[in-house]
């Protein structure tokens, strides 16, 4: 925790903290020590001028108390959330530059909770160590020193009480600690199981599992209540023990310094001093017993943000990153390429070899689950080969660095994601100085503007996720998106499976026209054999393994896998004509 939180936070705050804090005790301390004075030498002799001269000293020090307490809060209070911010700001830069196997080791909805609630936790624990892990040793010593001064004899109560108290702290911690740090994996499952409810709602009704998934949130949220409520229940017991055994000891310091002041061995101011050191000893402890509960789970909240800061990407920078040439003509080649996944026995991708030039076309086709968008996340570098290479432009992907690779590539994902702000912001988003013009011109080419027009244009609304829009009006706006950056290699992703087939052949169409594209390489993955027959090249791709490639007659007349695959669309449609 110290490691997380040493350069995340001001030396110079922490430093002046610790001088208020350093500040209040010793105030707090003189506190009784005037008191005392004032009932022996004020009021036991009836000194007016001594109670005023004492009483205004009381005050003086009370207000420097109370400048030195708002210090340290405010300081603690600005370190604390200073990290906390700093921490969400690291793992939030460390997420955008995840690698896709990174992603796949920690999960999303655990993601989250290391984000919000472990940095909350660890705020805590920052908080609690400029106040009360510093207050709490300085004040014991402090009083137990003052209060020795004051009656020696006294002393002795705490002979019986300290141990009272660390037994019971002890037993209080044994119980409490290790569901203190459960709780943050089990606010884990908890976020996972709403997180999944949340996303896949439609596909919960529509199987109706609704009480099957009720189910599921119920046992999370019971899980985690049940060890809420246990935990809270042992921190409930605390309060009331600890206020027992302070009245205790103060009915025992009352007893006996009542003795003491009638043999007249002690002054009564004295035994009022000694009665507030001895709150002030015992409050310490408790402090420091609170302290000791909240830091293991503090740690175990360290442990889980360190993990996630400390992955080690299996993408390893390029050590002298190479630049792309601006005269170099747009390429992509996969030069027999073999790829796994972390973990996996077998490849997902093997001898998979094709060269593409510019103005070409490249479409990727095959099964479900035989590899295309494993195919296509080699080219960004999502993940990296395992022999052979992919190149852009003439440059292994990974001998650039990682931004300027991505600078190079447009990229449709299968499932278009669209951002919750008008659509002019969306359509810039990878190319921010995009003048409205261009964007027009790349919703034309999308097939988009009908849908658009009709609204408020540019300035349309556009909801998170693209949830105002269908399922084929997202992808047609992605694809625009796409085509507003200006790349090397254009990537649609099965991005024309939700059109149909006339606004699928003029989007193509309009797209292998436009000049900047006309200037790129195209990859086009599709299911039909329509979208992806008008190709330069064509990969067919089965269970991971490139089976052949070449141009639609070619593969028609010599590939075994791709005729099947234009059969059995013929005679699904010939079906579908019936
Ligand atoms: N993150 C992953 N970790 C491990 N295996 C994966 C991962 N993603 C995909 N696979 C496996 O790799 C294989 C190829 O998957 P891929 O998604 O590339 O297929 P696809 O051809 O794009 O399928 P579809 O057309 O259904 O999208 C599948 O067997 C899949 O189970």
């Amino acid at each position: 925790m110290i490691k997380l939180a040493k350069k995340r936070v001001s030396g110079w705050a922490v430093f002046f903290a610790v001088m208020f804090m350093v500040g209040q005790v010793f105030t707090s301390l003189y506190l009784p020590n005037l008191t005392s004075d004032l009932v022996n030498y004020g009021v036991a002799k009836g000194d007016t001028n001594y109670i005023w001269s004492a009483g205004m000293k009381m005050l003086a020090v009370s207000v420097l108390s109370v400048i030195f307490s708002f210090g340290n809060v405010y300081l603690a209070a600005k370190t604390s959330q200073g990290l906390g911010r700093n921490l969400r700001k690291d793992i939030y830069h460390k997420v955008l530059y995840m690698s896709n196997d990174e992603f796949d080791q920690v999960g999303t909805s655990s993601l989250i909770t290391r984000t919000t609630n472990d940095v909350v936790q660890i705020q805590n624990v920052a908080m609690m160590a400029l106040r009360m892990m510093i207050m709490a040793p300085i004040m014991l010593v402090g009083a137990s020193f003052m209060a020795y001064q004051k009656d020696a004899q006294l002393t002795s109560i705490f002979v019986v009480v300290i141990p009272i108290m660390i037994v019971f702290v002890g037993i209080v911690m044994y119980f409490a600690v290790p569901l203190f740090k459960a709780m943050q994996t089990k606010t884990d499952r908890l976020n996972l199981v709403f997180r999944e409810g949340l996303t896949g709602v439609r596909v919960i009704r529509a199987f109706v599992r609704d009480k099957f998934e009720q189910n599921r949130f119920d046992d999370a949220n019971l899980d985690y209540t049940r060890n809420a409520r246990k935990v809270f229940s042992i921190m409930a017991v605390m309060m009331p023990v600890m206020t027992l055994i302070m009245s205790g000891t103060n009915v025992a310091i009352i007893w006996n310094g009542g003795q003491l002041i009638a043999n007249q061995s002690m002054a009564v101011g004295n035994m009022i001093a000694f009665m507030t050191y001895a709150m002030q000893i015992l409050m310490s402890f408790m402090m420091l017993s609170m302290v000791f509960v909240v830091v293991p789970r503090g740690q175990a909240s360290a442990d889980r943000i360190a993990q996630v800061l400390k992955l080690q990407s299996t993408i390893k920078p390029a050590e002298q990153p190479k630049e792309f040439s601006e005269t170099t003509p747009s390429s992509l080649d996969f030069d027999d390429v073999l790829f796994r996944y972390q973990g996996a026995e077998n490849p997902a991708l093997t001898g998979v070899d094709a060269h593409v030039k510019q103005g070409q076309t490249l479409a990727i086709i095959g099964g479900t689950g035989s590899g295309k968008s494993t195919l296509i996340n080699l080219i960004p570098r999502f993940y990296d080969v395992e022999s052979g290479s992919v190149r852009i432009n003439g440059l292994n992907v990974k001998d650039v660095d990682a931004q300027t690779l991505q600078e190079q590539i447009a990229m449709v994902p299968q499932k278009a994601l669209l951002f919750k702000g008008s659509l002019r912001d969306n359509l810039r988003y990878g190319n921010p100085d995009a003048t409205d013009d261009q964007l027009w011109h790349a919703l034309e080419i999308a097939q988009s503007t009908d849908f658009i027009k009709d609204d408020d244009g540019l300035d349309t609304f556009v909801e998170q996720g693209g949830d105002n829009f269908s399922g084929g009006q997202k992808q047609r706006l992605a694809i625009a998106r796409a085509l507003v950056k200006k790349a090397s290699v254009y990537v649609f992703d099965d991005s024309f499976s939700a059109l149909d087939f006339k606004t699928d052949a003029n989007l193509r169409k309009a797209l292998l026209e436009d000049e900047t594209v006309q200037k790129a390489v195209v990859v086009i993955v599709g299911q039909r054999v329509s979208t992806v027959a008008d190709a330069d090249q064509i990969i067919v791709l089965d269970e991971g393994k490139m089976v052949g490639i070449g141009t639609h007659p070619e593969l028609k007349a010599n590939n075994e896998t791709y005729r099947e695959i234009v059969e059995s669309q013929i005679k699904q449609g010939g079906e579908m004509n019936e």
